[in-house]
């Protein structure tokens, strides 16, 4: 097939041009990488006919390494399947990119004839712009733009340059989606904080606009817990706080929202079915967390931790946030109240002394 030869011409400048004032204006107001990726998307398909975009950020525990974030166009499934990971000190174009902060366009791969040879025919790659995203000399990752088929897509140096032109624009809405992100995260857990569990609330809530299921909200409260921290010190209640939250993500993966709103409080939030019984579904989820999340080892001492809970279910159109919490709030006081003889955070043989008090 013939490729699409681009030219600039005036009108093509103008064109990339207004492109550019949409994107600087745009990438201000996204909030997720995918809304990123996909307001790019919108630019670049209808400018370049490039279909697909898609993001690797630097991981941060893996060094050299690069996860597939987010994905945008007809062949996002694929490219997160067959490339979710890229370990850029073994692929010489990512190993350079990073390394001298240049941006790779489809003829440069010639130059690396062997990188990615065994991925490219899978993905039947045609076109790619592939550009490092550095924020004060670091790495963040990398983002591309790319066609896939029959056609390709030949970019003059001009069009080019706006990639280079959107690059830095890019990099910095990624490091401010970094602290959007930290900023709705509990430090400790790394669950959501009260701050990301009104966020995710709303997004669910613009989100499920014409669904028909309920939205559950379960709202827990570990009991005496202070106990904890006053008996064995703050190192062992952190450490109880972290792996019920641990627990509590890898137990409830149906779950919506799993938040941490202040010190031993947690919310829970599920869609469910309209005609499913609430009541139940509470109860089997609270069975599950009693039988898998509340006994914690720390130091050779097993805890039995307790909580008291309260739910609401509200129809996934038409509630208000505060109400969630304050029925929520009430029904837990209630139960909290009515839990006499709470032994909460009960250790359960005690082995040794924990010597960490502080
Ligand atoms: N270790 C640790 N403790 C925390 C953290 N945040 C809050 N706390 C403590 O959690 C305790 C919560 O105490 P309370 O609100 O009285 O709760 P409780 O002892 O569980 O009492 P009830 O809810 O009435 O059963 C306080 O001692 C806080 O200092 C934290 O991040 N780490």
């Amino acid at each position: 097939m013939k490729p699409i030869k681009s030219m600039t011409t005036n009108a093509q400048y103008a064109e990339l041009f207004d492109s550019l004032v949409r994107v600087s204006k745009g990438l201000n107001k996204v909030s997720s990488l995918k809304e990123m990726a996909a307001f790019l998307q919108t630019e670049t398909s209808t400018l370049f006919q490039l279909t697909d975009v898609w993001i690797y950020i630097t991981d941060a525990k893996r060094t050299g390494w690069l996860n597939h974030v987010a994905g945008v166009g007809p062949n996002a499934e694929i490219m997160s399947t067959i490339v979710p990971h890229i370990n850029y000190n073994d692929d010489p174009i990512f190993k350079k990119m990073l390394g001298q902060r240049k941006i790779f366009y489809t003829e440069d791969l010639l130059i690396e004839p062997e990188a990615n040879k065994d991925v490219t025919p899978l993905l039947n790659l045609r076109t790619v712009v592939n550009y490092p995203l550095f924020v004060d000399g670091k790495a963040l990752g990398v983002m591309a733009f790319g066609s896939f088929g029959e056609q390709t897509v030949i970019l003059s140096p001009t069009e080019l340059n706006y990639f280079d032109v959107i690059t830095e624009q890019t990099a910095l809405t990624v490091s401010r989606m970094h602290f959007f992100d930290k900023s709705q995260q509990d430090h400790l857990t790394k669950l959501s904080n009260r701050y990301g569990l009104e966020k995710k609330l709303r997004n669910l809530d613009d989100n499920n606009r014409d669904c028909d299921s309920a939205l559950c909200f379960i709202y827990l409260d570990l009991n005496n817990f202070k106990q904890i921290n006053d008996n064995f010190g703050h190192l062992a209640g952190d450490h109880m706080l972290k792996t019920f939250s641990s627990y509590l993500s890898k137990e409830l993966k149906s779950a919506d929202i799993i938040a941490r709103i202040g010190g031993d409080e947690f919310v829970l939030v599920f869609s469910v079915p309209e005609q499913c019984d609430i009541d139940d579904f509470v109860h089997k989820i609270i069975q599950r967390i009693k039988h898998h999340c509340c006994a914690v080892d720390y130091r050779g001492n097993k805890f039995q931790l307790e909580f008291a809970w309260g739910h609401v279910a509200v129809d996934c159109k038409d509630y208000s946030i505060n109400d969630l919490f304050n029925v929520a709030d009430i029904k837990m006081y209630q139960l909290k109240n009515s839990q006499v003889n709470v032994k909460s955070a009960r250790v359960v043989k005690p082995q040794k002394q924990v010597a960490e008090k502080a």
